[in-house]
């Protein structure tokens, strides 16, 4: 069955267990600080290899050592849903041991 779009009680709901994350452009976004360029792309390749796990995928952009997640999912039109919420669960999880802040 398709995923649901969460409506925006959901989302903020959601919002409240996922600090440093927020709702813009219909989508759950979070930017990282690394300590240095080379942190930052290898979390996002370890990203990139849940994304590939979980056939689900947000825009990562490294810009230096900034690393942004935004993510929605295509399906539904570009609606927020549950598998972006558990992708963005996911990607906290990994952040503290990259050392990202
Ligand atoms: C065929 C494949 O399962 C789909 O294209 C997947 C891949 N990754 C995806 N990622 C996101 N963010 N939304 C999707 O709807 C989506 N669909």
């Amino acid at each position: 069955m398709a995923p649901q779009p969460l409506n925006e009680t959901q989302i903020g709901e959601v919002l409240s267990g996922l600090p440093g994350w927020a709702f813009g452009d219909d989508r759950l976004v979070r930017e990282y600080t690394l300590d240095s360029h080379l942190a930052a792309v290898a979390m996002l390749v370890h990203i990139a290899t849940i994304q590939e796990q979980m056939d689900h995928h947000a825009n990562l952009t490294v810009t230096y050592n900034q690393l942004g997640v935004a993510v929605n999912t295509h399906s539904v039109g570009g609606r927020v849903t549950e598998l972006d919420t558990q992708l963005a669960t996911r990607v906290e999880e990994i952040a503290a041991g990259h050392g990202a802040r």
